[in-house]
């Protein structure tokens, strides 16, 4: 019996005969890299079940392996390549676009390569910015800034008559959109249209999202960058607080829907003494509260470092019902909030203290990507050139179980990955700071 859950099933625009420009090898022990088929697969649960008193494997989902194709859909002559980058900014955005024109252009031969700035804005009827023409020296040093060198935006995604209306005027023929949950899901309703139109544009996607809120990727590129980058204001914190008279050190970091950056970072510098998530709701009153908890802290060890995520504690608040130009809706500001209740409440307690609130959400989105990252984005745009040469279309490219893989959009986006309260991930937080499992009543 077939234990299936998901649909890995990747679209293609038509049969791929071209013979692939790059030379490599079919053969293992020839000490040449292989070409990847579209029939290597990568097992996408690695946890085992019993079954029968044997152990199997848990599921039996299995994904492509991304990599290039012996036989490619495009000729290379032919391809007009755009690039767009919308939602928020993140670390490693131009490490991408840089990635993605050096194997357009040298692995592939493709002269036709163009940025679209500011995301699907770019692509509207009445967009007066123009195609960025791009090359190897135009993305030679780009990877060492932060942010992206086409700009980045939201809104504009749902025009997506608009926009195909705009590729078919100016040939292209490639579309590598890299963006989050809502770009992911414009490029799969641009990918419908296209069908609908019976026209041979391939759309492929590259995920990214700070808040690694994505599921089907181990992590998202930028993350890790986004939680190095926030060690240096808890440790600022910690020292505020260690060196005032019963100090508090508040920091608040990005993670709308899921805490995965404050975790993270909890565990990367260890001061954090309460990390709050969108996912574990927490009390402020009450014997069981946060406030209490950081009372009894602060009367034991004279100081208390608390991370919170801005998602965390909305519910505290009715909602602002603002949204942004994606949709998104804007949230309160925990951070202030956090500092104004704390404040009131120990000064009715009696209890002098120094409170000191270190928002540090643009100064992480807006960084350069480090090493890591750096090595990771690289990969990723190489491998979302082979999806697209080889007509693989409404896909994106991830990283699962340490592997490059290619997903159909309408599966990677049909979930939001938060942080699993009862996980391992978050076992270690509470481990680490020695919080209360729960702050509810
Ligand atoms: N449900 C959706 N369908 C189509 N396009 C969308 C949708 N949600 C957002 N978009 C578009 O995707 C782009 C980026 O969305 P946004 O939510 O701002 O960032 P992210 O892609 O990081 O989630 C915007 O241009 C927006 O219009
Ligand atoms: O200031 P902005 O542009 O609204 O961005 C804030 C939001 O961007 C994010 O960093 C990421 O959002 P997206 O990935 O959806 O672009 C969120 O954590 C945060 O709420
Ligand atoms: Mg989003």
């Amino acid at each position: 019996m077939s234990n299936k859950m998901f649909d890995f099933d990747i679209e293609t625009l038509g049969e791929a005969k071209i013979s692939s420009p790059i030379r490599m090898s079919r053969n293992n022990g020839d000490g040449m890299a292989d070409y990847v088929s579209d029939e290597d697969r990568i097992l996408y649960s690695v946890q085992t079940h019993e079954e029968d008193g044997v152990r199997k494997p848990l599921l039996d989902d299995t994904m492509e392996e991304a990599g290039p194709r012996e036989k490619i859909y495009f000729n290379p002559s032919h391809v007009h390549a755009a690039i767009c980058t919308c939602g928020g900014i993140c670390p490693g955005l131009n490490n991408v676009i840089r990635a993605v024109v050096r194997c357009f252009w040298y692995r592939y031969g493709v002269r036709r390569i163009s940025g679209i700035q500011y995301g699907y804005l770019g692509l509207l009827e009445n967009s007066s910015w123009p195609l960025i023409p791009l090359d190897p020296d135009v993305v030679d040093d780009i990877q060492e800034k932060g942010g992206t060198i086409l700009g980045s935006a939201r809104g504009g995604g749902k025009q997506v008559e608009e926009i195909v209306d705009s590729l078919e005027r100016l040939n292209i023929n490639i579309l590598i959109t890299i963006g989050g949950d809502g770009t992911l899901r414009g490029a799969y309703d641009i990918g419908e249209e296209i069908k609908r139109r019976g026209l041979k544009i391939a759309v492929v996607g590259v995920p990214k999202t700070i808040d690694n809120d994505l599921s089907f990727i181990d992590s998202s590129f930028g993350f890790d960058t986004a939680v190095a980058s926030a060690v240096p204001s808890v440790r600022g914190a910690h020292v505020e607080a260690k060196n005032s008279i019963n100090g508090i050190g508040l920091v608040k970091v990005m993670g709308r829907e899921s805490g995965y950056i404050a975790a993270h970072t909890s565990l990367a510098q260890s001061d954090v003494n309460f990390c709050l998530i969108p996912e574990s709701p927490f009390d402020l009153d009450g014997p069981n509260g946060l406030l209490e908890h950081v009372k009894r802290r602060i009367l034991e060890r004279g100081h208390a470092v608390i991370l919170v995520a801005e998602g965390a504690g909305q519910e505290f608040a009715p909602p602002t019902g603002e949204t942004d130009a994606s949709g998104n809706i804007k949230y309160h500001d925990i951070g202030i909030f956090l500092k104004e209740k704390l404040k009131s409440y120990f000064k009715d307690e009696g209890i002098p203290t120094s409170i000191k609130y270190i928002d540090p959400s643009y100064i992480i989105r807006s960084a350069p990507a480090n090493s890591y990252d750096s090595i990771y984005c690289a990969r990723l745009g190489a491998h979302a050139v082979h999806a697209a040469m080889a007509g693989k279309t409404q896909c994106l490219v991830s990283r699962v179980n340490n592997q490059f893989v290619y997903l159909p959009i309408k599966q990677a986006v049909s979930k939001r990955s938060h942080v699993d309260i009862e996980g391992t991930l978050w076992r270690d937080v509470l481990e680490n700071t020695r919080q209360p499992f729960s702050m509810k009543n």
